[in-house]
């Protein structure tokens, strides 16, 4: 079992470097497999989603080469017409992109069901909703989706989201870009990966408009060519180390940033006392007197994402008064409020509703990442607690950043990893 343990109470400073978008690789890397030719993806964040995505490509026939830790050669020219390995796809959430991929490559596609991390339902009626409309029929049959496009070729279509969904806009657009006619997605999601997906796909030949706004349209093209394309840098891993900065207090610059990304985050912290500067590719964040308390309700972008909702609780819980987080995109998103009150925090969740009063300081102790986001919460609240803290169940935490470990050390953290044979107790000093 891996475990990070942290020795807390020090003030983040120095200067830390953002990886690529993990929402966006994930999309770009399945939409390869459209590609006639060999691309060129810099910016590729090494995290294990990306591997595990890589890992599928192979098994497929892709041709991949590392050309340095973030910049890949990948050629799909030769993949035969296959499926992905379901024990690989189950992992993770975002394989469910390789069903427009297949679907748009070779006319029909078999996944199955995809993982991800568990916050309550993530269903996919609204991928499905999309690939019928550009003349798919989908079947969902012991465990696997199953699509078809008709013997003359999917026809593009007009489709309006019931719910604004990042993966089902990803998705279908990935599915149109080769279809004879013309699509268009209303009610689109607006995230800053959906454009960076429509400028990758453009990129290689792709006619696709308006993504960033919420009606994109995908003109089909026969084919896609090679090309070179860098990924945008992570909003997410941006807005954890501002968090960590705002609950350790400190003075950092994060650089390899796109400002205008973080408006929301930028805004919420500001409103809590920390004193955030913007220059064009990177955020200074600042934070020395007491936090402010603060509500936050997460709203699809450009709205708080709730992918920053567990980080921002941390700072909450250590600002003064009490805050209120209202969880909108998801059902179970508070996992990580009862192991935060292990250390300390008191937030009280009702379903979709965490309250949270601020507390002086919190105390390290064992505690697991839930999930993902969850995790990267858990090393704020370690980094700003007093004692060691221990996390377990680390997986979740490295799908998403890039040599955690390595950035947080270089910006003045205690944080090590440690591999211990289960039920071998861990050393607690650090
Ligand atoms: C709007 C939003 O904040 N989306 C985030 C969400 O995207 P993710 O792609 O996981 O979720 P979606 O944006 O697709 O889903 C948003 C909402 O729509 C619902 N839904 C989705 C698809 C579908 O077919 N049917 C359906 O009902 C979901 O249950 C959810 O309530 O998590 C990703 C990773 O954590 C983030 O990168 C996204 O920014
Ligand atoms: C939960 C996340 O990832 P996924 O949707 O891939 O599970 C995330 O990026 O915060």
């Amino acid at each position: 079992m891996n475990k990070y343990i942290i020795q807390g109470g020090h003030p983040l400073s120095g200067v830390v470097t953002v990886s690529g978008a993990k929402n966006a690789a994930v999309a770009i890397l399945p939409a390869a497999l459209l590609i006639n030719g060999t691309c060129r993806i810099e910016n590729v964040p090494d995290i294990s989603d990306v591997r595990l995505l890589l890992e599928i490509l192979d098994s497929m026939g892709a041709k991949i080469r590392r050309l340095s830790p973030n910049t890949l050669e990948l050629c799909c020219t030769n993949v035969r017409d296959s499926e992905a390995s379901d024990a690989l796809v189950r992992r993770i959430r975002a394989s469910y992109y390789f069903i427009g991929a297949q679907l748009g490559r070779f006319g029909h596609a078999r996944v199955a069901l995809p993982g991800g991390c568990n916050f309550g339902a993530r269903p996919i009626d609204q991928h499905i909703k999309g690939f019928e409309a550009i003349g798919a029929a989908v079947d969902l049959k012991d465990g696997f989706v199953c699509a078809a496009a008709p013997a003359d070729g999917l026809t593009g279509g007009r489709v309006n989201l019931d719910v604004v969904s990042v993966g089902a806009t990803m998705n279908i657009m990935i599915g149109a870009v080769l279809a004879n006619g013309t699509t268009v997605i209303e009610n689109a999601a607006k995230e800053p990966h959906i454009v960076d997906l429509a400028n990758f796909l453009n990129a290689m030949g792709a006619k696709v408009s308006g993504a960033g706004t919420d009606v994109i349209k995908i003109r089909g093209v026969r084919s896609l060519h090679g090309g070179s394309y860098s990924i945008i840098p992570d909003q997410i891993e941006t807005g954890t180390y501002m968090a960590a900065v705002a609950a350790t207090g400190g003075d950092v610059l994060i650089q390899n940033v796109i400002p205008k990304h973080m408006d929301c985050i930028s805004a919420k912290l500001r409103e809590m006392g920390v004193k955030i500067a913007e220059y064009d590719d990177a955020i200074r964040v600042q934070r020395t007197g007491v936090m402010r308390r603060a509500n936050v309700k997460t709203m699809p972008y450009p709205g708080f994402p709730t992918d920053m909702q567990p980080q921002i609780a941390v700072c909450m819980s250590l600002a003064s008064g009490v805050s209120v987080i209202t969880e909108s995109i998801y059902d179970t998103r508070f996992g990580y409020c009862a192991e935060l009150n292990r250390m300390g925090a008191s937030i009280k969740v009702d379903t979709k509703v965490a309250i949270i009063t601020g507390v002086e300081k919190l105390h390290g102790c064992t505690v697991r990442a839930c999930d993902l986001r969850a995790g990267a919460a858990m090393v704020i609240a370690g980094l700003a607690a007093d004692r060691t803290t221990t996390i377990e169940d680390i997986e979740y935490i490295e799908r998403g950043y890039e040599n955690l470990i390595g950035k947080l050390t270089a910006i003045g953290a205690e944080i090590r990893r440690v591999s211990v044979p289960d039920g071998t107790a861990v050393p607690a000093a650090v």
